[in-house]
């Protein structure tokens, strides 16, 4: 049965060479496929894929090993992938990450994805979403303090946006308060992006993507296994933080006194109807999926909206006099969840930073049967499809002169023709991303606790414009070098 699984699992490998060889991509070696294409070093890899999507895009064929890759980045072939019910399955790679991160949304597939998606997606909603402004306007204040203490010096903002996000999140799923100074926490945020780098190297060299193959990866395997530690004892002690939580609540009730309102999302789920569809173990795995994921991209988005502001001081203005209009003196008002419509350059600006730095560059989902893109290619069952955004985003037909940054392409106007898929930095269709309006919201909400506060700018040797900004990416994309600014008070 073994040989005959065996023979299986290579005639499909063979029917995919044969059905993808008219596909435009880099010549692939016997066995190896392209993986030498991505040889260099891991900081090298993005600039690597988009040197080879413009030589052989919009659609591209790459061999990693025995996993065949189809990238592809038109906007209709992009839509009649993310929105048909036949390629919800996500890309086989994506289970080594199911130690690190947890078997949640972003991994799972089939019913038991559509089963947590139904339980999850409620406790997300507008209405709940609403209650977090407060944390995210708490958590942006402080931000703000712990920036403006580095008045005077260099420093990459990337951890920091990070615990920003982290503290962020945790509080918003847990409902208590967080300790920032918790050693756990600064050591989860850092272990987030090693995380994502091991995955990253597993799939250029995928014969390291089962755990066992890449224990024989002795410079590596060590790490690896300190960072799962790490990922998964801090996740584990939110949920008992939130049970302990819950009792001490549920006394307070026993006593008759007056209990603490509920707005996590975690509450939520856990007395929402459909939240009742998950063990605590499921749960449990939601709880590091999300924390992780969230953390990691917002972490991201953050630092390029910083370091936007940081390189453009007009746009730095623009977002000012906006936030000044709306605050007007009282700088220390909480902005309220009625402010977030008011705040339309804000919106514009973080669209634009969302397209320029595409923060979750690719997504690949596996093909459980042949498809027909609309671009004329088949793509034949058992292949990846990846979606490379960040050409997409950069596309001169959908976004005229696309290496300029400017807000104002999402002035209403300016959208109107454009292809609804040619912008989809949280994906779309049934697998979008369920922290949109989340992530949108932390991201304004922190914006109009820090322009008004501090003036941002690079150093003299940092870049004097955004094209000059090199990018490196894992599973998300993060600036180079680190994205290094200086702050002032206002
Ligand atoms: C700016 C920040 C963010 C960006 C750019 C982003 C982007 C994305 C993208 C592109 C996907 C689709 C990935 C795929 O199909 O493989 C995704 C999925 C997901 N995102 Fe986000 N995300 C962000 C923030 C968040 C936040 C704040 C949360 C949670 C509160 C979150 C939770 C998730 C989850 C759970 C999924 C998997 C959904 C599924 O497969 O059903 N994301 N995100």
């Amino acid at each position: 049965a073994g040989l005959r699984r065996l023979y299986l699992a290579v005639s499909e490998i063979r029917r995919v060479r044969f059905m993808t060889a008219d596909m435009p991509g880099p010549t692939p070696y016997p066995l190896i496929g392209n993986v030498l294409e991505f040889a260099g070093p891991p900081d090298d890899i993005y600039d690597t894929v988009q040197r080879l999507f413009s030589d052989y895009g919009p659609v591209m064929r790459l061999h990693l090993g025995h996993l065949t890759f189809v990238a592809i980045s038109e906007p209709d072939d992009v839509e009649a992938i993310v929105t048909s019910a036949k390629t919800t399955d996500k890309s086989s790679v994506y289970s080594s990450l199911e130690p690190l991160m947890g078997a949640g949304l972003a991994i799972l597939g089939g019913e038991t994805w559509r089963r947590h998606r139904k339980a999850i997606t409620p406790s997300l909603h507008l209405d709940i979403l609403r209650d977090f402004v407060g944390i995210f306007h708490k958590r942006g204040i402080a931000f703000a303090n712990q920036l403006a203490a580095l008045e005077g010096t260099v420093f990459d903002v990337t951890p920091l946006s990070g615990s920003c996000a982290n503290n962020t999140i945790c509080e918003t799923v847990m409902s208590s308060d967080v300790d920032e100074e918790d050693p756990e926490r600064t050591t989860f945020v850092d272990a987030i992006p090693k995380a994502l780098d091991h995955f990253m190297y597993r799939v250029w060299h995928p014969w390291f993507l089962s755990e066992w193959a890449y224990s024989f990866m002795r410079s590596q395997f060590p790490e690896y296994l300190e960072v799962k530690r790490v990922l998964t004892a801090f996740t584990q002690q939110i949920i008992r933080d939130k049970r302990l939580l819950l009792r001490n609540n549920n006394n307070i009730n026993a006593n008759n006194k007056a209990p603490k309102k509920r707005q996590a999302f975690l509450d939520h789920v856990l007395t929402s109807e459909e939240g009742a569809a998950l063990s605590d173990d499921e749960l449990a795995e939601e709880v590091k999926t999300i924390v992780t994921i969230a953390s990691g991209s917002s972490m991201d988005a953050l630092t390029f909206l910083i370091y936007t502001l940081a390189i453009r001081q007009d746009v730095q203005e623009r977002v000012r006099q906006e936030l000044d209009d709306i605050l007007g003196e009282d700088v220390d008002r909480p902005l309220e969840f009625s402010d977030m419509a008011h705040l339309q350059y804000t919106e514009r600006f973080i669209k634009e930073v969302l397209r320029y730095f595409t923060v979750v560059p690719v997504f690949a989902r596996h093909m459980a049967e042949d498809f027909k893109l609309p671009s004329g290619y088949v793509v034949p069952r058992g292949c990846q499809v990846a979606i490379w955004l960040p050409y997409t985003h950069r596309n001169a037909k959908y976004f005229p002169d696309p290496d300029n940054f400017d807000p104002d392409r999402f002035l209403p106007e300016n959208c109107r023709q454009r292809h609804p898929f040619a912008y989809m930095p949280f994906s779309a269709g049934p697998r979008n991303c369920i922290g949109q309006r989340y992530a949108i919201m932390f991201l304004k909400t922190v914006t109009a606790a820090l322009v008004p506060r501090l003036k941002f700018r690079v150093p003299a040797d940092g870049p004097k414009h955004l094209g000059d900004v090199r990018l490196k990416m894992n599973l998300t994309v993060s600036v180079r070098g680190g994205a290094n600014i200086e702050v002032c008070r206002r």
